[in-house]
Order: C-alpha cells, then structure tokens, then sequence
C-alpha cells in the first residue's frame, strides 16, 4: 500500500519504519529541514532500540524516504498518517496547531481519494476539525475528491517502540464513515495475532481511549507513590507491599513501581489535557487531579529527602552530587518533563554542584540545561558524562534517578570509597537496601523499610 507519514518524531518514525517493514511503499513529511536532511544521511534523529536498523533496512529496500515537501507525499498516498506533536498550552490543554496545520496542507495538495488517519493524542472531536479543515481546503480550489478520516491512537512506549508497534496489544480504529475499514483492516491484520485485538469504534470513543489509557497508567503510579508515603511513615516497605498486591490478577504486576513520578512526553500532558476537557464538559476531574498533584509533589521528594539528610537545604550549599540517570526512563534519550530536570533545578537552587552521567541523553540534557539555566551555570555547576565512575569522582553523595541496566549492579564497595558522604539516594528502588548498607553506605529509596 502507498502510504505518508506526516511528522517524523517518535511516533511517525517508527509507524513508518514498522509500516515499510510489512512491505508498504512509505513516505515521510517533516518540516523540520534539519531532522529530513540527517534522516536522509541515515542519521536516526532518535534513540529508539532496533529504529536505526529497520530504517535503514528499509530505505535500502526503497520502501522508505523522507522529505520535506507535502506535494509528492501527499499525491503519493492512499493513506495518510498525522503524527504531530500536540504539546500542551498553558492551561493544560492540548495544542492542536500542528495537527490542524498539517491538516491543511494535506487538504491544500489532496488530488485524489484517500483516507486521512490521525495517530496523534488529540481531544475528542478532532476528528470533525480535521475533517472541517480539509473540506475548506479542497472548497477553496473548487474541487470535490472523497476522503476519509480515521482516529487511530497510538500506544507505544519509547525504549520498546518498535516491538510495541510490531506486536501491539490492540489496534483501536475509529471511523467516522466506515468507507475506509477495509483498507485500514489490511494494512494492520499483519501485525496482529487474533482478529478480535482489532477494536472498531466512533472517533470520538477513539480519541478518548488514547485519554483513558494514559491516565490510567498515570493514576497507578500516583497511587503506588502515595502508598510509598504511607508506607515509609508506617514502618512498612512499598517493594514488599507491591509484591502482595501484584500477585493479584485484578491488579497486576505492571506500572506498580513507585519512584520520582511520572515524567515523559505524554502520561504528563495527557493528564492535564483530559483535566481540561473534562472541565469544560461539566465533569468535576477529582481524580485527575489528584494524579497531577501527587506526581508534582514526588518530583520534589528526593531533593526534601536530600536536604533532610544533610539538615537543611542550607547545608547542601557547596555539596557535589551524583546523578545516575537524566533520561524520563532507561532505554530513550528523551528528556521530555524527565523527572531528573526538576531534581537538578533543586540542587542547583541550593548551591550544589552536579556530575550526571546517562548512557544515551548526555547531550540532549545540556542542550536542554543550558537553555533553562543559562550556558555559564551550566558550564561552571554541571558536569555530564556517560561513564557512571566519572560522575562520582569527587562526589558528596549519589542519587539514582532512572534504571539503566548500566546501573543496576554496581560495586558497592567502590561507591563507598568514592563518595565522600557515603549516601545513596536511590530514586528507583533500583537497590537492595542490606546490600548498600552492608557496603557502608547509607541508603534511602521511595517508601522503603532501610
Ligand atoms: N512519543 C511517544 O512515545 C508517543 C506519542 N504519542 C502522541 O503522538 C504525537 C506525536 O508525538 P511524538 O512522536 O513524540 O512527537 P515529536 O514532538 O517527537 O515529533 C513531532 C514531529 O512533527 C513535526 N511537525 C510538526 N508540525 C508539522 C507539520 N505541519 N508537518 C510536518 N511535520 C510537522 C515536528 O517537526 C516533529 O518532528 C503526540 O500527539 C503524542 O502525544 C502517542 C504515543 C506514543
Ligand atoms: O502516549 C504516549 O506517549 C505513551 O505514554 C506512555 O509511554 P512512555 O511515555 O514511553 O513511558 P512509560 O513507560 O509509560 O513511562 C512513563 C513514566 O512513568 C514512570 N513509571 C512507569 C512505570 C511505573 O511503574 N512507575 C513509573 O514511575 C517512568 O519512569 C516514566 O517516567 C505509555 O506507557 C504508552 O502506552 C503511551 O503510548
């Protein structure tokens, strides 16, 4: 099948790449020059486990291409994909620039019939904006060709994106005329194993599905960090609690870690946009709000338990700390609302220095610390690398704030000889706390028994 993507970030990348693979012809939109022109030196502009391989793979094959202009994209297309970015407003809201502008264009170069399907997380009644702006598009050069429009929310997780596009769970289609069903049918039979994990639905219960499984798996990591409070003021441990209650088949063993928050590009967003669609539908989002709150708050937690140590925020004045982890979560160089940005402000904030070492996201951090603290602050306060032993060279104490496998066993007993404090402050319940104890460190995790 000959298909477009438009928009070529996570999501557009590995839909395209994932969609070549089975065989389709795939073209790929960006307006951003810079990305199209380091796609097309066979640059992956990001680090997606098995991405590179099946992109180049591909492109070799001539299944795949990028570029910047929507003419042949569009005329090229049966189907086409959106796959903006729907940042949030200020308010919590979602942007629909992208998705609409892109929209736009689509309607401005459409010369023939094809369905317009929407991968991006969009408010419910997108569909109908997207349908509207097309039509004024295809009005304004007095030409009538048929289009479709498809809500299919997506549900890949960075760090596993390709396996979660190639072997989904569910592949959830929604129609607002079931024209193009048949079409959208045989373009994803291939990567299911049952029938029935295709699920075909209204737009609007579409688009709010993509809502409801976000918030969702936000609202159980809010739970199990509230938990770890109560656990951590009753004596009890968070790592034994969550054992018990994940041996529940009601319940179930996943996203039941607690830690530093939520971070990422989107369980944050999406949680504050259904809080504004659900305020502006008449429906008080109690719940909703309560996940925000509690995740605003866990991303403070380290740096209070921190400064508990130490007696103060005060006393960290001076003080070098070790970061192992920068990324949102192991296995991406994604620093989008990574809960290590909230953590770094706060050290700043109190005069510590800070020698941060991630595997993947060094630059993309400095990139990012640079623009909010300032190029000299940077400069002067901040030391990144990607070699763990660096970072705590001459460091005070060590926080753990994501779980890269590259962190997961390290020597203790050379810790202990490197930190000066012989603290460990571990955000991920990554550590047996016996064990760090036992190297003479002090630890603190998230709602442990130490
Ligand atoms: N990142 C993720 O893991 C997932 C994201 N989503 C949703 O998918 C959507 C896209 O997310 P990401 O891939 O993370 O976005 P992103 O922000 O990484 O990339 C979006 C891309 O769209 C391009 N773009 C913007 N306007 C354009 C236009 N008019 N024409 C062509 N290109 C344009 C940008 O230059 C950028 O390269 C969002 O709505 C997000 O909520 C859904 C599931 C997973
Ligand atoms: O809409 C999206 O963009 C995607 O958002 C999330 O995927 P992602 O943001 O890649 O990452 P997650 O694995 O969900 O992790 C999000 C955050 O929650 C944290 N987390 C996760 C699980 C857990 O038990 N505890 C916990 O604190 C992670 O460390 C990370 O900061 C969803 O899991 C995907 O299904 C969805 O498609």
């Amino acid at each position: 099948m000959k298909i477009s993507i438009i928009g070529t970030g996570y999501v557009g990348l590995v839909t395209a790449a994932c969609l070549a693979e089975a065989g389709n012809m795939v073209i790929c939109v960006d307006v951003d020059e810079q990305k199209i022109a380091l796609l097309n030196r066979g640059r992956v502009t990001i680090h997606e486990p098995g991405l590179p391989q099946l992109i180049a793979r591909n492109r070799r094959a001539g299944r795949l291409a990028f570029m910047t202009g929507y003419e042949e994209a569009v005329q090229h297309a049966e189907v086409i994909f959106l796959a903006v970015g729907t940042p949030s407003e200020e308010d919590g809201s979602a942007d629909l620039t992208h998705v609409l502008g892109a929209a736009r264009l689509v309607g401005r170069h459409l010369r023939h019939p094809a369905v317009v399907v929407n991968k991006s997380t969009v408010p419910v009644g997108t569909a109908a904006r997207v349908r509207a702006v097309i039509a004024e598009e295809l009005a304004a050069r007095r030409v009538d060709i048929a289009f479709s429009i498809v809500s299919n929310p997506e549900f890949l997780r960075e760090g596993s994106a390709v396996n979660d596009f190639m072997h989904p769970d569910r592949v959830v289609l929604g129609y607002d005329d079931t024209e193009s069903a048949g079409i959208m049918r045989e373009l994803y039979i291939p990567f299911l194993r049952q029938r029935e994990q295709l699920i075909e639905i209204d737009t609007h219960s579409a688009e709010l599905s993509k809502y409801a499984a976000n918030v969702m798996l936000a609202t159980r990591i809010s739970l199990m960090n509230e938990l770890a409070c109560v656990a951590e003021a009753v004596g009890a441990d968070i790592e034994a609690v969550r054992r018990c209650v994940a041996a529940d088949p009601r319940i179930g063993p996943l996203f039941l870690q607690a830690g530093i928050g939520y971070g990422g590009s989107c369980l944050p967003k999406d949680v504050k946009a259904l809080i504004r669609t659900a305020t502006q539908s008449g429906c008080a989002p109690h719940l909703l709000k309560a996940t925000d709150a509690v995740n605003e708050k866990q991303k403070s937690l380290l740096f209070r338990k921190i400064c508990n140590h130490y007696g103060g925020p005060r006393r960290l004045e001076g003080k070098t700390i070790a970061l192992w982890g920068l990324s949102f979560k192991p296995n991406t160089g994604d620093m989008r609302e990574a809960p290590s940005l909230a953590l770094i402000e706060q050290l700043l904030g109190s005069w510590c220095r800070i020698r941060a070492c991630d595997p993947v996201a060094c630059d993309e951090a400095a990139r990012v610390l640079r623009k909010a603290h300032g190029a000299v602050k940077f400069a002067e306060r901040v030391h990144l690398t990607r070699d763990p032993w660096e970072a705590v060279e001459g460091a005070d104490a060590l926080v753990l704030a994501t779980e890269w496998k590259e962190f997961r066993a390290p020597d203790f007993s050379r810790l202990a000889a490197g930190l000066n404090d012989k603290v460990v402050f571990d955000g991920r319940n990554l550590y047996d706390p016996q064990t760090v104890q036992a190297a003479g460190l002090r630890y603190y995790g998230i709602g442990r028994k130490a």
